[in-house]
């Protein structure tokens, strides 16, 4: 890419999520992500560049120091940080205006730095072993946490069988955020258990809200906006799996690998982290300077990364102690929030894979990448409003549920109308 010759032309919009808007290039498999900003938020125009361009290499830096040495190499993909002309960023802003749904116009891109990453387009296949463009698939899944808090800081019981997610779902119903309830469950999807993953999956088609979407050649194929039209998905996807029309049992193992960080790195819950992060200001309040030793706001480095893995077990009261909880507690909300990418292209006879690197649904075979994205940092001063959310998820659900007086439906899938999210599956 020459970025002195860059052509918004080139360029097409390709998605974007709360933080960020990403658009592909047409001819190679590279996306650029930019970040946005509130529309009525006009201090980050006045960023400096080298500010901007900071913040860009802190998402990278984040996502290579941290995140990658995690998750594991062969599925984080860091990207760099470039610096883009600003005529091509207005240019291409203009451009994606008409693709973008109304629901994120409350944003706008960040026309005035010109600061964006540049990261490869993670719905074609990544293969060191094929390199021309081959037909591809992506199925994009942002699984949320997959698992119940067991800290003893935990004070309400339902925390401990209802999922955030499907408590969460009431709380954006009401809100408005989504029209029709999930049924998906993500400890559904991540106990390991073959039919209850199928189970995850079917409810994830069948209400993709902003967890699921699949792309077809890098385009994007089905999502929240679609509907859920499931005839039209099926015949866009035939060509795939004829003539063998099975499902695919897809390689698990980057949710399992995420699985096993969540476990490690949420130990407290947001009850027990909360009154960590009150030590922590309270000690920042007495000692200012300490801030950039303790890498309050980065830099995300290997250091980073030990104060995450060897922060003591036990609260001996110390402030190195409740930085460290923080520390990994937001790596944890960075992997709870981030989307696993995975795609599939079709083999010819003569490629020779290596074996991990293929799928055998008798035939046709497919060669696959997994890819991890969207592991930004959250930022540090996020916490309060995470407590407080916790609280009105929480207490909104049990109102709602209590409101109804109703026992819980019985459910064919235990999906979402069956109140807990503990109970395992039984064949009906
Ligand atoms: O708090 P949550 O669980 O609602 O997660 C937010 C996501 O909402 P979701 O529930 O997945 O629809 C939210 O996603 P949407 O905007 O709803 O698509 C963002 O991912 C947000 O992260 P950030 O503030 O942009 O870094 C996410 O915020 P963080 O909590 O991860 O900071
Ligand atoms: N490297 C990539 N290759 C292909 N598509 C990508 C890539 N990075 C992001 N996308 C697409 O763009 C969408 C938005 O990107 P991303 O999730 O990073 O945005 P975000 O604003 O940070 O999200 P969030 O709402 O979680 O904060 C993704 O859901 C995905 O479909």
């Amino acid at each position: 890419m020459e970025l002195d010759k860059m052509d918004e032309n080139d360029w097409k919009y390709h998605g974007e999520g709360n933080k960020s808007l990403v658009v592909s290039h047409s001819q190679h498999s590279r996306v650029l992500r930019l970040l946005k900003y509130p529309a009525e938020n006009a201090e980050y125009a006045h960023q400096t560049t080298e500010q901007a361009f900071r913040h860009i290499q802190n998402i990278v830096d984040f996502n290579k120091n941290v995140m990658r040495p995690l998750l594991g190499e062969k599925y984080v993909h860091h990207g760099e940080a470039v610096k883009l002309p600003l005529d091509f960023v207005r240019q291409l802003s203009l451009k994606v205006q008409q693709e973008r749904p109304e629901s994120r116009c409350d944003k706008v891109m960040d026309t005035f730095s010109g600061c964006a990453v540049c990261l490869p387009n993670l719905t074609h296949i990544i293969s060191c072993h094929i390199t021309e463009h081959r037909p591809s698939l992506c199925i994009e899944i942002k699984p949320k946490c997959g698992f119940l808090p067991f800290s003893r800081h935990v004070s309400k019981e339902v925390k401990r069988k209802v999922c955030r997610f499907c408590m969460h779902q009431h709380f954006k119903l009401a809100n408005g955020k989504w029209k029709r309830m999930s049924r998906y469950c993500p400890l559904d999807l991540f106990s390991g258990n073959k039919q209850r993953m199928y189970i995850a999956i079917k409810h994830l088609l069948e209400e993709p809200q902003n967890n699921f979407r699949i792309f077809k050649n890098g385009q994007l194929i089905y999502s929240c906006k679609d509907d859920g039209d499931l005839n039209e998905l099926i015949q866009q996807l035939k060509p795939y799996f004829f003539p063998s029309n099975g499902l695919i049992n897809g390689h698990q193992s980057s949710k399992a690998v995420l699985n096993e960080l969540i476990q490690m790195l949420d130990s407290l819950d947001i009850e027990g982290i909360y009154p960590l992060y009150k030590r922590v200001e309270q000690y920042l309040e007495e000692f200012p300077k300490e801030r950039s030793r303790l890498q309050i706001d980065g830099p995300y480095n290997e250091n980073f990364l030990e104060k995450v893995k060897n922060c003591p077990t036990e609260d001996d009261g110390s402030i190195e102690y409740a930085v460290g909880k923080v520390h990994q507690y937001r790596v944890a909300m960075t992997a709870k929030d981030c989307s696993v990418m995975i795609t599939l292209a079709p083999c010819r006879e003569e490629d020779r894979l290596e074996p991990d690197m293929e799928i055998q649904l008798s035939k046709p075979r497919f060669t696959y990448s997994v890819s991890i994205l969207d592991l930004d940092p959250k930022p540090y001063e996020n916490i309060p409003h995470q407590s407080k959310l916790d609280s009105k998820i929480v207490n909104y659900y049990l109102r709602s549920v209590q409101s109804k007086h109703e026992p819980p439906k019985a459910n064919l899938y235990l999906g979402r109308d069956c109140a807990d999210c503990t109970l395992v599956f039984h064949s009906v």
